[in-house]
């Protein structure tokens, strides 16, 4: 495993005091059912049906491989120039130590606008996932290589309560084996491999193991019309987009080129 992510998983499973205490936390929170589900899936699913592509466009400052993208980074900014553009959904990815994000952005996105917004963070705990709940974000991801089947079990359940979408990210086949027992539907394919940042297009092969429906999206490392058209290839239409949009000088361009 390299040392990114062995360092993130250190951290996140330090700092995850509550998880022994999630039902009694969960009672004592008094989470009453979120009447208005799945929102993310819901509109994820019409759009599948009515849209050739779907862009789920990544607000991101920095990564650990490529370091910053943008020393003037306004996510707020980011954000409306994406909406001017038509997207609809939104990934952010919120982890601080080697993402440099912050789940300050989606307070502030949610409180300006009524969006479906991803939240991306490395998620291991219950209380992450209420506070994202709290913060409006409707979708969470959560990455199954760094997550045990028992826990998956029941942050699969209490996203559902919360009513959240969940994307499940996987990277191979073992990947794959492990989410059967999950009822997600939404089933993202990093096209880059955590541990050594290769990114591989075929790895998306691994699709033809798959039994139940599931909807997917390609994520990470599509730069061009020439990647997307590759992806598409393999009946996919959703595509989760970070760096190449954070990175170019003409966005209107980019994204046009991407949906058309
Ligand atoms: O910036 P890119 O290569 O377009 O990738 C976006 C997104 O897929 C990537 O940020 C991502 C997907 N899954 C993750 C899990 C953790 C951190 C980051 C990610």
């Amino acid at each position: 495993m390299n040392i990114f992510l062995n360092k993130i998983i250190k951290l996140k499973y330090k700092n995850k005091y509550y998880y022994k205490y999630n039902i009694k936390l969960f009672k004592f929170l008094n989470i009453k059912e979120n009447k208005k589900k799945n929102i993310f899936l819901n509109l994820l699913l019409k759009k599948y049906y009515e849209e050739n592509t779907i862009l789920i466009s990544e607000i991101k400052r920095s990564s650990p491989l490529k370091g910053i993208f943008n020393y003037n980074f306004n996510p707020i900014k980011i954000f409306i120039n994406y909406k001017k553009n038509n997207i609809i959904f939104f990934s952010i990815l919120s982890e601080k130590n080697f993402f440099l994000g912050s789940y300050i952005y989606l307070f502030k996105l949610n409180r300006i606008f009524n969006t479906f917004i991803l939240c991306k963070d490395f998620i291991v705990d219950f209380i992450q996932i209420y506070k994202i709940n709290l913060l409006k974000s409707n979708c969470i991801l959560f990455i199954i290589s760094i997550i045990n089947k028992n826990l998956l079990l029941e942050l699969e359940y209490y996203a559902n309560i919360l009513g959240l979408s969940i994307i499940l990210e996987v990277n191979n086949f073992e990947e794959i084996k492990k989410i059967k027992y999950l009822k997600t539907s939404l089933l993202g394919i990093n096209n880059r491999n955590l541990k050594n940042f290769k990114i591989d297009f075929n790895n998306l092969n691994i699709i033809n193991n798959i039994s139940d429906f599931k909807l997917i999206i390609s994520e990470s490392g599509i730069k061009n019309k020439i990647d997307l058209n590759y992806i598409k290839k393999k009946n996919i239409k959703i595509f989760l987009i970070g760096e190449t949009l954070m990175k170019t000088k003409e966005l209107d361009n980019k994204i046009n080129n991407f949906l058309n």
